[in-house]
């Protein structure tokens, strides 16, 4: 913990154009000890914006306050922001060790040397990397120079942190350790966090809320449940998952009283739960979200089931995803193994077979065909 009282940070209306514009005037506020993850695809403005928060470069608009202080003109160094880029930016002269003792060294360092080094023990302990110590940056894989850069932040107490993609060169299993472990440390502080990430569900398992961004502009902020549960657009919703919504683009009719999404040959009648989202689109079109574990199986001739074939079927250990063709659009089930082996039954994964999709009742969300946002009363 800083000595300074930390507080919040906001960000308003910040804009920035290199060649083109690539933030139009986004803002976030991040309480003191919140975690806020930034999402979006790539080139969605993200690393732009955490390099504006830090100082590192200037916004063409818009304010950045810490504890109510305005950050216009305060170099990067005087903003006690402890910062990791996914360049890292390490030390090329120091071993590991230097590199993640060098904050604590700086003029103003509160840390004496022995308090120092435990610490610095302690989060090379953590971060898996302690044997490393001795080795330069040179000498070092992606992952482990990711985990110096992620030593270097975790021993400060500064007044903000900023995370730019901080496990995305690490193992599937030592990121997901680590998620936990650094989510944790980070919560214990009273600085606020911005930690951004391309990868949707990274973003909702560490973010307290969580920002969506895309093409500079804010799509969705919200805690992560909301930002599961309901998707503010097509948009949201493909970043999330695995394998994110099927989204089927189609249109809305109403037929004898029934409303129904159509699709080619797809006619699906909407449970009731989406009809006071579909009644205000009839006539127009309109995206159907459908999540891929909702999706279960039928004969193909039964009543009111999709037809499709089965384009592949792989099998993944704790569960199995099933590609269908729904005639010139591909969807994702997920399924169980025990299923995905029985529509396969014995010959060559079942490839080719005609088969009948339930779409479940709830878990489907409807977008609007042209905006791509969410049908009010989803
Ligand atoms: N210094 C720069 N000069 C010109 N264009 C830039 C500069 N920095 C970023 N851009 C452009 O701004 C857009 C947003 O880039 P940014 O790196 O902020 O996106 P991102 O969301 O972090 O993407 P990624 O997940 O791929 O890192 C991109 O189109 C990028 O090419």
């Amino acid at each position: 913990m800083s000595a300074s009282a930390v507080q919040g940070l906001a960000a308003r209306g910040i804009t920035k154009s290199f060649a083109q514009q690539v933030l139009h005037g986004i803002g976030i506020e991040v309480a003191p000890g919140e975690l806020v993850a930034i999402t979006g695809p790539s080139g969605a403005g993200k690393t732009t914006f955490c390099r504006i928060l830090a100082g590192l470069e200037r916004p063409d608009a818009g304010t950045v306050t810490l504890g109510g202080r305005d950050l216009q003109g305060v170099p990067p160094q005087q903003r006690r922001v402890a910062l990791m880029f996914e360049s890292y930016a390490l030390y090329p002269h120091l071993t590991v060790r230097g590199n993640a003792l060098s904050p604590l060294e700086a003029p103003g360092g509160r840390l004496g040397p022995a308090a120092a080094a435990a610490r610095v023990d302690e989060v090379l302990e953590l971060l898996e990397i302690r044997h490393l110590g001795e080795r330069l940056p040179g000498a070092l894989s992606g992952g482990q120079k990711q985990r110096v850069a992620l030593a270097r932040l975790l021993v400060q107490a500064p007044d903000l942190y900023i995370l730019d993609e901080p496990i995305s060169h690490l193992d599937a299993k030592l990121r997901h350790k680590l998620r936990g472990e650094i989510r944790r440390r980070l919560a214990a502080q009273d600085a606020p966090t911005v930690w951004s990430t391309p990868d949707g569900m990274e973003a909702l398992s560490v973010g307290d809320r969580v920002v969506v961004i895309d093409g500079g502009r804010i799509e969705q902020v919200g805690t992560p449940e909301d930002i599961w549960l309901r998707p503010a657009s097509a948009r949201v919703a493909k970043l999330l998952g695995d394998p994110p919504m099927n989204l089927i683009e189609g249109a809305l009719a109403r037929e004898n009283g029934t409303l129904f999404f159509t699709r080619r040959d797809l006619r699906l009648a909407l449970p009731p739960a989406l009809a006071r989202a579909a009644e205000q689109a009839v006539g127009g079109s309109a995206i159907l979200g459908v999540r891929p574990d909702g999706i279960a199986f039928a004969a193909p001739d039964t009543p009111g089931a999709v037809g499709a074939e089965i384009y592949s079927n792989e099998p993944f250990g704790k569960h199995a995803i099933v590609t269908l063709d729904l005639g010139a659009l591909l969807a994702k089930a997920k399924t169980s193994m025990a299923t995905a082996a029985a529509l396969a039954n014995g010959a060559g994964d079942g490839i080719g077979r005609p088969v009948g999709l339930v779409f479940p009742n709830d878990g489907l969300t409807l977008f609007d065909g042209t905006t791509g946002r969410a049908l009010p009363g989803n």
